[in-house]
C-alpha cells in the first residue's frame, strides 16, 4: 500500500516560508517581510503552483508519484527518476507549469540537483568508502516527506574565468571549506544567478567546474537549510521590476508569477557531516556538473516551451485583435513559432526516451541529446519572440500607461479625457475592448524585454551553461570517430 508524506497546498508552502529567518536584501534596504513584498511575492506564487497542480486531481498522475526511497506519494519535482517514463513525465510537468505562469517557476533546479547528487555520490563511495550516498538518502528522504522546494546552487562568482579556483586572487570566487573539523566543515563563497533561493526551505551546493589536486578545497557538496547561520540572499532586479509598485497591475504583464534570481552569500556558515555530499574527492567534480547540467538542459525542452505555448497564444490573439489573423503572412509566422516551439519539446522528450540507468538505479537522460535540446534552446526563443513582436506591432513598446487609459483629466478641446483619447485611438476592430488589446500588449512586452525576458531569454541563453558548454559536451560526445568508419566502409577505405 502507498502511504503519503505530507504534500504541502500551496497555501501551507507560503506559511511554511514565513516561519523562516531568511535573510534578504533588496535595494539596499533589509527585507524583513519578503513574503509579501510586492516584487517579490510573484515569483513566490510562481513555486506554489508546483503545489497547487499537485493538488489539483487532474494533474495527479503528473505531478506526484511513489518515491523509490520510502513508497510514500510526492511530489514528482523531488523525485529521483527510475525510468525513461519519468523523464518524459518531468518535460510534460515543466510543460504545463510553463503555461499556468508563462514564468520560470524555480523548483526544477533542486530536482535536477537531486539526481545528479544521488548518481554521483554513489560513484564517490564506491572508490572512496565514503557516506556521502547514505548521508544523501537521508536528506531526500526529509525533503521529499516534507514536500520542501530546494535550491540547485552550482554557479560561482568564478572572478578571472581564466583562472582555477586555487589560482584566483580572492580565493572566495568560488565556495570553499575554509575550517575542518571534526563533525564537519566551515564554508564560505558566494552562488550568483540563484533561481529560486529566497523561496526555497534548503539549498543543495554542488562545484561549478572540474577541478584538480590543488583545487580540493573547493571541491565541496553539500546541504544547507535557506535561513543557516551566516547565511545571506541579495536579490537580483529585473527589468522593468518597479512597475510592480506603481498600483497598475496590466502594465506589470504578468502581475500574479515571475521568475526569481539571487546572489547567496555563506559567509562562515557550518555544515554537519550528516549533510556533506563531497569533500575533496575533486575527481568527481566534472561528473556531478556534468550529470546536473545535462539535467537542466532537458528541463529546458519542457518549461520554455510551456511559457512558448502562452507566448503563441498572446500572439495570435494580437493578430486576431488587430484584425490580421486571415493574412497568409501571420498564419505562416504563427506556423513557424509552433515549430519552433515543439521542435524544443521533441528535443526535450527524445533525450528523456533514450535515457539509461546509472550505476546507482536512478535514470539519466542522454547527454548528447540534451546538449542538444539546450543548444537549440539558445537560439529559438530568441526567434519566436522576434516574431511575437513582429506580429504584435509597435504598440507592445510604445502605449501609454494603464493610468492615462484611466485619467479623467480633460485634455481635448472639447473636455475628451486622456482615458477617452487613449481609448479612441487604441480601439481597433469591432468588439475588441482597449483594454484587452494594452493585456496582451503588456504581456508581450513583458516577455520580449521586460522581467519576464530574465526567463525566456537570457536563462535561455546562459542558465544550465551558456552555449559553448553544450558545445564542448557535442564535441565531446559526437563520436567524429565512429563518423569517419561510417564513411570509410561506404567509400571503401581500408584501415
Ligand atoms: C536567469 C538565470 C538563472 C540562473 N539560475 C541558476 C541557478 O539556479 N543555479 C545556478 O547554479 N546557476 C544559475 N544560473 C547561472 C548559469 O549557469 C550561468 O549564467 C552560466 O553558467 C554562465 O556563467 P556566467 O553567467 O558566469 O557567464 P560567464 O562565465 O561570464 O560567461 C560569459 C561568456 O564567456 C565565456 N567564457 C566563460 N569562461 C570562459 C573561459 N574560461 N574560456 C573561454 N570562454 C569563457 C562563456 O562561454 C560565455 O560566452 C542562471 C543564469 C541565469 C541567466
Amino acid at each position: 500500500m502507498t502511504t503519503t508524506a505530507k504534500l504541502m497546498t500551496p497555501k501551507e508552502y507560503i506559511e511554511s516560508l514565513r516561519k523562516m529567518n531568511t535573510r534578504v536584501y533588496m535595494f539596499g534596504k533589509k527585507i524583513d517581510n519578503w513574503v509579501d513584498d510586492p516584487i517579490i511575492r510573484p515569483s513566490i506564487n510562481c513555486v506554489a503552483m508546483t503545489y497547487a497542480m499537485a493538488q489539483d486531481p487532474q494533474h495527479k498522475d503528473l505531478m506526484t508519484v511513489k518515491s523509490s526511497l520510502t513508497g510514500h506519494t510526492i511530489n514528482r519535482f523531488t523525485h529521483l527518476h527510475q525510468s525513461s517514463e519519468d523523464l518524459i513525465y518531468k518535460i510534460k510537468m515543466l510543460r504545463l507549469l510553463g503555461q499556468k505562469t508563462a514564468s520560470c517557476f524555480q523548483r526544477c533546479v533542486g530536482m535536477d540537483a537531486f539526481n545528479a547528487v544521488f548518481s554521483t555520490t554513489f560513484e564517490v563511495d564506491q572508490a572512496h568508502g565514503t557516506d556521502y550516498h547514505e548521508n544523501f538518502k537521508k536528506f531526500l528522504t526529509m525533503v521529499q516527506d516534507n514536500d520542501f522546494t530546494v535550491d540547485g546552487a552550482m554557479t560561482d562568482a568564478k572572478g578571472d574565468r581564466s583562472k582555477a579556483p586555487h589560482e584566483q586572487s580572492d580565493p572566495d570566487m568560488y565556495l570553499r571549506v575554509v575550517e575542518r573539523r571534526e563533525d564537519g566543515i566551515v564554508v564560505s563563497g558566494a552562488k550568483c544567478h540563484q533561481t529560486g533561493s529566497i523561496n526555497s526551505h534548503w539549498h543543495i551546493f554542488m562545484p561549478t567546474i572540474a577541478m584538480s589536486e590543488a583545487d580540493k578545497d573547493w571541491a565541496i557538496s553539500f546541504a544547507c537549510p535557506s535561513d543557516a547561520e551566516g547565511m545571506y540572499m541579495i536579490y537580483g532586479r529585473q527589468s522593468c521590476d518597479t512597475r510592480k509598485l506603481e498600483d497598475a497591475a496590466i502594465d506589470v504583464g504578468n502581475v500574479k508569477f515571475c521568475g526569481q534570481e539571487a546572489l547567496v552569500i555563506l559567509d562562515h556558515v557550518f555544515i554537519p557531516n550528516e549533510n556533506i555530499f563531497l569533500n575533496g574527492e575533486h575527481e568527481f567534480t566534472g561528473m556531478m556538473v556534468e550529470r546536473f547540467a545535462g539535467y537542466h538542459r532537458q528541463s529546458y525542452g519542457g518549461c520554455k516551451v510551456g511559457v512558448g505555448d502562452v507566448i503563441i497564444g498572446a500572439t495570435a490573439l494580437a493578430a486576431e485583435y488587430n484584425g490580421v489573423e486571415k493574412a497568409s503572412a501571420v498564419k505562416d509566422k504563427l506556423i513557424e513559432m509552433t515549430h519552433l516551439n515543439e521542435t524544443l519539446y521533441s528535443c526535450g522528450i527524445a533525450c528523456s526516451c533514450e535515457g539509461c540507468a546509472t550505476k546507482a538505479g536512478n535514470y539519466q537522460i542522454d547527454l548528447l541529446l540534451a546538449n542538444v535540446c539546450k543548444q537549440n534552446v539558445t537560439r529559438f526563443p530568441y526567434e519566436i519572440v522576434r516574431l511575437a513582436e513582429d506580429i504584435a506591432g509597435g504598440l507592445m513598446v510604445t502605449m501609454p500607461s494603464e493610468k492615462d487609459f484611466k485619467s479623467d483629466l480633460p485634455v481635448g478641446r472639447e473636455g475628451e479625457t486622456i482615458s477617452q483619447i487613449c481609448n479612441k485611438y487604441f480601439a481597433t476592430r469591432e468588439g475588441v475592448s482597449a483594454e484587452d488589446r494594452q493585456r496582451v500588449m503588456r504581456f508581450l512586452e513583458n516577455i520580449c524585454l521586460g522581467a519576464a525576458a530574465v526567463g525566456y531569454r537570457t536563462e535561455s541563453l546562459h542558465g544550465a551553461g551558456s552555449p559553448q558548454a553544450q558545445r564542448i559536451m557535442i564535441a565531446r560526445q559526437g563520436n567524429i570517430q565512429g563518423k569517419k568508419q561510417l564513411a570509410k566502409n561506404i567509400v571503401g577505405i581500408k584501415e
